[in-house]
């Protein structure tokens, strides 16, 4: 008997939390309860909890919103690759950074700008990149299984934080995006229901980066990589940096395109919680 994506999504989604197959931290227990406490122990189907839900007709309540998956990591680690590579599957809708957008807003270029001088245009591109992130996440899903690149979150765990811990952005500019940050989150649905990290060492993100060869991107160095890379593994991996929202799984993504793509399309059912 077939059984719809998302009611699948609910069983899998049930039998991870018990067989926590992820990198948990304390942070990352009050949403699995929460995702628990909404999952029917008798037909697996999602029902009301943290999640709207609605009638589906036989009197039973069903999740009307998406699961949403976002896929973490570091600049060039493969994370449009591997959107790419799920983008053709049924009942997936597949939303990649907008970076288009981020290199051309009515004819600027804040991406540009924010790396010739971050000290002036880091919270310009960061307020930007927080709109841009929250339109993504709120958009209407028509699939039962929503993923995106990058969230909201990293925006600003990892790279608002990355400026302002480096003093390229003054106190006050991190004060604001912090104050917008936190009303986002509190008012909105940014809900998350799984991260799927990719690690890579910063080195291989650098000659990933060399090769795609983005013109914005040519002033990065290595370091710039590195300390990317130290927020993300204290975020997502050592979980003691800032809140996780929601259970992880961890790719090891160094190896070559064909070997990753070889690994996604072999654990399909647990990345896209299946
Ligand atoms: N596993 C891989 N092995 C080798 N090259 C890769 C791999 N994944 C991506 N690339 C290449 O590296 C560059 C950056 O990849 P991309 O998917 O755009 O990364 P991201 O979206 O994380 O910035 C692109 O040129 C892409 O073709
Ligand atoms: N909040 C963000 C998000 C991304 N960027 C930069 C980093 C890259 O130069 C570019 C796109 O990232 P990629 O998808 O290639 O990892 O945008 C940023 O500065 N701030």
């Amino acid at each position: 008997m077939s059984v719809p994506l998302a009611a699948r999504a609910c069983m899998r989604l049930s039998g991870r939390i018990q067989t926590s197959a992820f990198h948990l931290g304390a942070t990352t227990a009050p949403v699995l309860r929460r995702i628990a406490s909404a999952l029917c122990s008798s037909c697996n189907i999602m029902h009301g909890g943290m999640f709207s839900s609605g009638s589906a007709g036989n009197g039973l309540k069903h999740r009307e919103k998406s699961t949403l998956i976002c896929v973490e990591g570091n600049i060039a680690s493969g994370k449009t690759s591997c959107l790419d590579f799920f983008s053709n599957t049924a009942d997936l809708e597949v939303y990649k950074e907008p970076v288009a957008k981020w290199r051309n807003v009515r004819g600027h270029n804040p991406l540009g700008l924010m790396y010739q001088d971050p000290n002036k245009w880091g919270l310009t591109l960061q307020t930007y990149v927080q709109l841009t992130m929250l339109d993504i996440h709120t958009k209407p899903s028509i699939s039962p299984v929503k993923m995106m690149e990058r969230s909201i979150y990293s925006a600003k765990y990892i790279f608002v934080e990355n400026l302002y811990q480096s003093g390229k952005m003054p106190e006050v500019d991190y004060a604001i995006l912090t104050e917008w940050f936190e009303w986002i989150v509190k008012n909105t649905d940014t809900s998350v229901d799984l991260i799927v990290y990719l690690q890579t060492s910063p080195e291989t993100c650098y000659q990933r980066l060399k090769k795609r060869c983005r013109e914005e991107e040519r002033v990065i160095p290595l370091e710039y990589l590195y300390a990317i890379h130290n927020l993300y593994e204290d975020w997502l991996v050592k979980q003691t940096s800032f809140p996780v929202p929601a259970p992880v799984l961890v790719i090891d993504a160094n190896k070559e395109l064909e070997e990753m793509n070889r690994h996604y399309e072999e654990n399909r059912g647990s990345i896209l919680s299946l």
